[in-house]
């Protein structure tokens, strides 16, 4: 027998052990949803008897009981059909690989199935072991001869004799191969060599070495990934996921990881990934969500505003301060102040006549001695006012309008006031003075809610006077503002505060200094926070994200090359991280090698950038990205409809990238009639299978086949700060890329012309 017929020899065997415990647990399930609808019909059984204690006793007794049964039988259902889920995964496909180890201290070799999950026939005779077994870690990590891995217990010596990828297709296997090389590149190569979809995928039969240490790593506080576009950091971070949900099993949930990234789009475009390994998605969501969630009651600007909008140089200087981690301190130094005078208060109304004023409510708030923190005097502040709110009730019921409303009551107002009350009073007096309780009290509900939510903390007014003071506990001078543009800044937020509006710069520190002055501890619950295209995030977010879930431990992952958004000061990120989590804290892993596009595309998109961080392209050969200079609209219309045509053919699918939505409107305009087209306007629109036009600063994290960059002109692509914005374009293609420009073309493009073909 040779090894391939060994091997499907062997394959038959699991797929009949799974086919053995898939009936096995089918029964189970069945069982379980009977006894199901037996628990349920032992509700008929339970006697409610509540006329004496020990009858209330007994029927809360068999409630319990009751209960505990149903618990117990829907866990036996859950898992019984989570097993089922597994099964059939593992029946489609078992395993995609084999590693013969040795142990140091065994005599013997052992053959290790590489799998999605774990299987095993007997306790402890795993056919397939799930990938990310400590074992496993073999596959990924080296290739033969004397390894260590990571086990629970420590680090283990082994030897490895054998690595074997399969291949398997309808139970049958179709390619086995030996490699001696970590992850062997055919399998690689096939790997990328696919189409795009609208749904990324999961790599888990070839992630690659350094991918692996993302992935397993459960030191760093803060592990910072940096990488080229098309390096697999998404990719990895994904995998990740589904390893810490592996490794903490029982501590840990899906509920308890936060992703944050660049837009909804792509959010859309990787939820498939953990279900198809068989696990829950994370809580994803952008920043944007994030804020709004937490202000609710203003608007805030939106990622095409801040994108679109260009700002004069002082404008930029401001903003590029207030994203500083300096900025951040200084809010503390600001709160620290508050503890002796400062702090702004709303007085509260009660029926459009002041209750207490703003200073009495700050007598309040300093009456407590400076061991306070801030929280516990806002704290401590509530609980008076509510109690001396509540005090007023008494006195309130003596005036004029309460007895004007007793007078005006209807039937129904006088029953619904009443609701279940005793309805005997002693004298008319009693009555009176009973309804005129529930009508303050009703009327006072509102009160007494806006100050349990501390709605009488002015924050706008605390915000600005914040704004107002930072000329006096910082040298503005030192980050080149000088006093009147702070002043013009300062004039313009206050509108748009009135207007109930706030921009990006000042989301944040608007969040961060409400935060402190409530004394909020953050979510301590959330345990692991994965940031995507870190390099759009200012220091002052990243620091604020520290402060707001102090439990979890960090994932970054950026790509300097392509900050978009935060354009120059990207560089200088890793350092202030570094300040921000610890260095010892801090791990930092590069990816160099990119997967997604071909060597002529990532060679070419590379020479865009100067001074840009390594990158290392992938061998697998592809026609070189063109560029064709057009004299106006119609003429770079009909050569994009030539290539759509094309790559309609070759069944590549298609992205028009534009800069600006305004841009891409256009282009759809002149497209519609003759060809297919969807427009992506907002972040929060699906990703459609089809030719899409999507502005650049929505195309961050997705690729496809083939892309079409719209209109390079010298015109629209000048600043050297969109020298990013252009690498993020071409880097968004796999197979093919095509640049038109009107006219003249951006000098951004001005590179080696073997790099490209011009037509
Ligand atoms: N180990 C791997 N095996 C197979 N394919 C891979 C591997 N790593 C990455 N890829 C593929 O390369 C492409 C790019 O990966 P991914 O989107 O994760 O990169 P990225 O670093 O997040 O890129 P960007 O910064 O441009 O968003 C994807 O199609 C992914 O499936």
């Amino acid at each position: 027998m040779n090894e391939f017929e060994f091997e499907q020899k062997r394959l038959d065997h699991v797929l009949d052990k799974i086919e053995e415990a898939k009936q096995n647990n089918d029964a189970q399930l069945a069982r379980a949803e009977e006894g199901q609808v037996e628990v349920e019909k032992g509700w008929n059984d339970v006697r409610f008897k509540s006329s004496t204690y020990s009858g209330l006793f007994e029927t809360a007794m068999s409630v319990r009981q009751q209960q505990q049964m149903l618990q117990e039988r829907e866990l036996a259902q859950t898992s019984a059909q989570h097993q089922a889920q597994v099964l059939t995964r593992l029946a489609h496909n078992p395993y995609f690989a084999r590693i013969d180890v040795q142990d140091d201290g065994s005599d013997k070799v052992e053959p290790i199935y590489i799998g999605l999950a774990s299987f095993s026939d007997q306790p402890d005779n795993f056919l397939v072991y799930d990938w990310r077994a400590p074992i496993s870690s073999i596959y990924y990590d080296g290739g033969l001869g004397p390894v260590t891995y990571d086990t629970p217990a420590g680090a283990q010596q082994a030897d490895v004799s054998l690595k074997r990828q399969f291949q398997i297709e309808d139970q049958k296997i179709v390619t086995l191969f030996d490699t001696d090389e970590v992850v062997g590149d055919q399998m690689l190569l096939d790997a990328v060599a696919g189409e795009s979809s609208t749904k990324m995928k999961s790599i888990v039969t070839t992630i690659q070495r350094e991918q692996n240490k993302i992935i397993r790593n459960t030191h760093a506080e803060l592990l910072f990934v940096q990488g080229a576009a098309g390096s697999g950091k998404t990719s990895a971070v994904l995998q990740r996921v589904a390893y810490l949900l592996y490794r903490y099993r029982g501590n840990l949930t899906a509920g308890q990881v936060v992703m944050f990234s660049p837009n909804q789009l792509f959010n859309d475009y990787i939820d498939q990934v953990l279900p198809e390994m068989g696990e829950q998605n994370m809580i994803q969501m952008t920043f944007y969500q994030y804020a709004s969630r937490r202000l609710p009651k203003l608007k805030l600007e939106t990622l095409q505003a801040r994108f679109e909008e260009s700002q004069p140089n002082w404008q930029q200087k401001i903003n590029r301060f207030k994203g500083s981690k300096a900025y951040f301190d200084l809010i503390k130094v600001y709160t620290d102040r508050l503890n002796h005078s400062g702090i702004r208060f709303r007085s509260i109304k009660f029926r459009g006549r002041e209750l207490i004023s703003k200073d009495q409510i700050a007598d309040i708030y300093y009456s407590f001695n400076e061991n306070y923190k801030l929280g516990q005097r806002l704290e401590v502040t509530k609980e008076r006012l509510l109690s001396k709110v509540r005090g007023y009730v008494g006195n309130e019921m003596k005036s004029d309008w309460v007895e004007g409303t007793i007078q005006n009551l209807s039937k129904e107002e006088y029953d619904s006031l009443l609701g279940d009350q005793v309805r005997e009073f002693k004298d008319e007096r009693s009555e009176y003075q009973a309804l005129a309780k529930v009508i303050v009290q009703n009327e006072m509900r509102p009160v007494l809610q806006q100050i349990s939510r501390t709605r009488f903390l002015n924050i706008n007014a605390q915000f600005v006077d914040f704004l107002r003071a930072v000329p006096h506990l910082t040298q503005l001078n030192a980050s080149e503002i000088t006093a009147d543009d702070w002043q013009n800044n300062l004039t313009n937020t206050i509108n748009e505060l009135k207007q109930k509006e706030l921009n990006l710069a000042d989301m944040t520190p608007f969040m961060y200094l409400f935060d402190v002055i409530k004394g909020s501890h953050g979510e301590r619950d959330i345990r692991f926070v994965f940031i995507d295209e870190i390099q759009d995030y200012t220091p002052f977010q990243l620091a604020f994200l520290k402060f707001s879930f102090p439990k979890a431990r960090f994932t970054m992952l950026g790509d300097l090359n392509q900050a978009i958004f935060t354009k120059s000061n990207a560089m200088t990120l890793q350092s202030e991280l570094k300040s921000l989590f610890g260095t010892e804290k801090t791990e930092f892993i590069q990816l160099t090698q990119t997967y997604r596009s071909t060597q002529q595309i990532t060679d070419f998109a590379k020479a865009t950038l100067i001074n840009g961080v390594q990158i290392d392209a992938f061998e697998r050969a592809g026609a070189k990205p063109t560029i064709e200079i057009l004299n106006d609209d119609t003429m770079m219309t009909h050569t994009v409809l030539d290539q759509l045509r094309l790559n309609d053919q070759a069944k590549e699918t298609t992205a028009i990238i534009t800069k600006t939505l305004q841009e891409a409107e256009q282009v759809y305009a002149y497209l519609n009639e003759n060809h297919p087209v969807t427009v992506i306007r907002t972040e929060n629109q699906r990703l459609v299978p089809g030719t899409i036009i999507v502005p650049a600063y929505l195309a961050k994290g997705l690729e496809f086949d083939a892309v079409i960059m719209w209109d390079a002109s010298a015109e629209n692509y000048h600043g050297d700060d969109e020298r990013q914005l252009v690498y993020t374009i071409a880097s968004r293609a796999m197979h093919q890329l095509t640049i038109v420009a009107k006219k003249q073309l951006s000098p951004l493009l001005d590179v080696d012309s073997n790099l490209y073909e011009r037509k």
